[in-house]
């Protein structure tokens, strides 16, 4: 099952238990505005290479779209369509004044030099420029992009709108980032883990964490997990497997935080949840990474920047209220944590798009 049907399923049954009208259900799930861009850059030697990049535009009802740029050869619309809706009901669920925005080019970063990686993004932003911005759609990093790439998608939008700071977040500290923002995925992670645990009357310290993919988020969360006594006793990698309906049966883990995007398909969630296995859902689990993109924003718009200190307290307060009100909608519907988080988020966003009305 793809990304877009996978998460359009989640959707629906979402809207089912919500008992949402039909037409403001069809209205929910059609993004606001989809973006495909041709990016050609001459490369080192001199040949010429094409690339095809995509924003797609979720949703802003609750204020303006906000996800990460992806680099990765298998970026294609549907999973960035996916992605993008994910976005909307993660912010929604982080209570955060956003919609919902992904976008990405399909590349292999590893495949391209500095330079080449620095002319596709600001090719990529040329094509983008005027349908971004501080008040209506805000990139940030994502799988094989970086504190650099917003560094040169900042100076490329700003030479055509004047120095904007506040146009990505995850920027280098020295641009305006927000101190805290690198690891906030990963700590993110680490309050969600503690506060579910501690439900099952456990903590970090008496267990052991497996983690798949070790790059930005899985290797802070590694680094949390350590440094407060949990056992980090296997770690994967791109050469690592993936989860489906062929190995669900295998996984002996009786709690699976998902810190990536949509990183169990359904079928493999049935399987799981059968098995007794409590799953934390990404719209939750890896929340941090954009709550904190949401406080640079906030240190950008106020022109002040805020200590370190003070951005862990906020994300954990947020990590911890957002935990809470999953919780009520799982009592409340008699759901699991991916129905619980879904229901939350699509009920707000819902709510936000009825106030606003379609006049
Ligand atoms: N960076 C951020 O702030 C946020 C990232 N995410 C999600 O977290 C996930 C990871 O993102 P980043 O750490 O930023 O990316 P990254 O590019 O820093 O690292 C990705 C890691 O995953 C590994 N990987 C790729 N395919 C794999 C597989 N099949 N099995 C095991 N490992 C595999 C790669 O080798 C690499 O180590 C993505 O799904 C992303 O959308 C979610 C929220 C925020
Ligand atoms: O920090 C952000 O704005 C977005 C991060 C992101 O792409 C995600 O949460 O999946």
């Amino acid at each position: 099952m793809n990304a877009l049907t996978a998460t359009n399923r989640n959707f629906r049954y979402a809207a089912r238990i919500l008992g949402l009208d039909s037409k403001l259900e069809r209205s929910l799930l059609i993004p606001f505005r989809e973006i495909k861009v041709e990016c050609s850059i001459p490369k080192d030697d001199g040949s010429l290479a094409t690339f095809v990049g995509f924003r797609i535009q979720h949703d802003n009802a609750r204020g303006p779209m906000k996800g990460g740029i992806r680099y990765h050869p298998e970026v294609d619309p549907d999973e960035v369509n996916a992605l993008a809706q994910l976005m909307t009901w993660k912010t929604a669920v982080a209570a955060i004044p956003y919609g919902g925005a992904k976008g990405g080019i399909g590349c292999n970063p590893r495949e391209l030099s500095m330079s080449e990686l620095e002319r596709l993004t600001r090719v990529f932003t040329q094509k983008i420029h005027d349908l971004i911005g501080i008040h209506r759609d805000v990139p940030a990093p994502d799988m094989g992009t970086n504190s650099q790439t917003m560094a040169w998608i900042l100076d490329e939008y700003s030479k055509f709108h004047g120095h904007s700071p506040a146009v990505v977040t995850g920027k280098p500290i020295d641009l305006g980032g927000s101190l805290g923002r690198e690891a906030a995925t990963g700590l993110g992670v680490f309050f969600a883990t503690e506060a579910l645990l501690a439900e099952h009357g456990k903590s970090i310290s008496n267990m052991k964490f497996a983690i798949q993919g070790f790059g930005n988020v899985g290797s802070w969360a590694a680094k949390f997990f350590h440094e407060h006594g949990g056992k980090v006793v296997a770690v994967s990698d791109i050469t690592g497997g993936v989860l489906n309906k062929e190995n669900a049966a295998d996984v002996k883990a009786k709690f699976i935080i998902e810190a990536a995007n949509h990183p169990t398909d359904p079928e493999a969630d049935e399987i799981l949840s059968k098995k007794g296995v409590v799953i934390l859902p990404d719209i939750y689990a890896n929340s941090g990474g954009v709550t904190v993109s949401y406080f640079e924003w906030v240190q950008n718009i106020q022109g002040f920047m805020w200590e370190e200190e003070k951005v862990n307290h906020e994300l954990k307060r947020y990590m911890m209220s957002a935990f809470k009100d999953i919780k009520t909608m799982c009592q409340t519907h008699n759901c699991n944590l991916r129905m619980g988080a879904f229901t939350l988020g699509v009920n707000r966003v819902a709510q936000a798009t009825l106030l606003r009305g379609w006049e």
